[in-house]
């Protein structure tokens, strides 16, 4: 799986928030952008998607040398982020059911076997409303780690969680491009912190294209 954006840009109004990227990101390594507050990381990531149209410039998908079509993008891209809430009136186990119907769970998963990964099987029955913030966190995070799709994005991953839920995010992390992974994802990170990204090697900085 390899994204390719040509002379990508987005304006908002009359401010142009990036210009001219031009970048190849391919399966099998992460990528994290990096910047200060309000510098185009998430905007970025949300183009990269598929969720944002580019004011120019060109983005393309392709899988095995070939150009996947942009109605099909959705397919190949799970996303974590602090703006994309979950369906609050399902319990875990109806959401971890409702989203095994358009985006399968990796061989071998069920959504009992998810939450337990999720280390939330406690709350299977509870609805997503009255999670904590970090149980919400991690669930956004599961369904990004464990659905099968060629491209895992994650924006701001570790905000909201306790020590020990960063420690199974990186935990976690690690094992989508590390070499148990079979078919192996392309990670895309937008962060903040050095320590949720400390493994990545290749960090962008999104003030570049400026
Ligand atoms: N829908 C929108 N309409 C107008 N401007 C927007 C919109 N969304 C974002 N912006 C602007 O685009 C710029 C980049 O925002 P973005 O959220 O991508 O930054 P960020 O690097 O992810 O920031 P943070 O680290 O605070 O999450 C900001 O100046 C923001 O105000």
């Amino acid at each position: 799986m390899v994204i390719r954006a040509e002379q990508l840009g987005k304006k908002y109004r009359k401010e142009w928030i990036f210009r001219r990227v031009d970048l190849t990101l391919t399966a099998g390594t992460s990528y994290t952008f990096v910047g200060p507050n309000g510098s185009g990381k998430s905007t970025l990531l949300q183009l990269l998607a598929g969720n944002l149209p580019a004011t120019e410039g060109k983005l393309i998908y392709s899988r095995q040398d070939k150009v996947i079509d942009p109605d099909d993008w959705f397919r190949q891209v799970s996303i974590a982020a602090p703006y994309l809430e979950l369906v609050e009136e399902l319990s875990l186990d109806e959401l971890l059911t409702f989203h095994q119907t358009f985006k399968p769970f990796k061989a071998g998963l069920t959504p009992e076997l998810v939450a337990e990964r999720l280390m939330l099987t406690h709350a299977r029955h509870k609805e997503i409303k009255y999670f904590s913030s970090g149980m919400k966190q991690r669930v956004k995070l599961g369904l990004a780690f464990f659905s099968e799709s060629p491209v895992v994005i994650l924006d701001e991953p570790t905000s909201n969680l306790d020590r020990q839920g960063a420690a199974w995010y990186k935990e976690q992390v690690l094992q989508l491009t590390g070499p148990a992974n079979h078919s192996p994802q392309l990670l895309l990170i937008g962060s903040n912190q050095p320590d949720e990204y400390d493994f990545c090697p290749n960090i962008l900085d999104v003030m570049q294209w400026k």
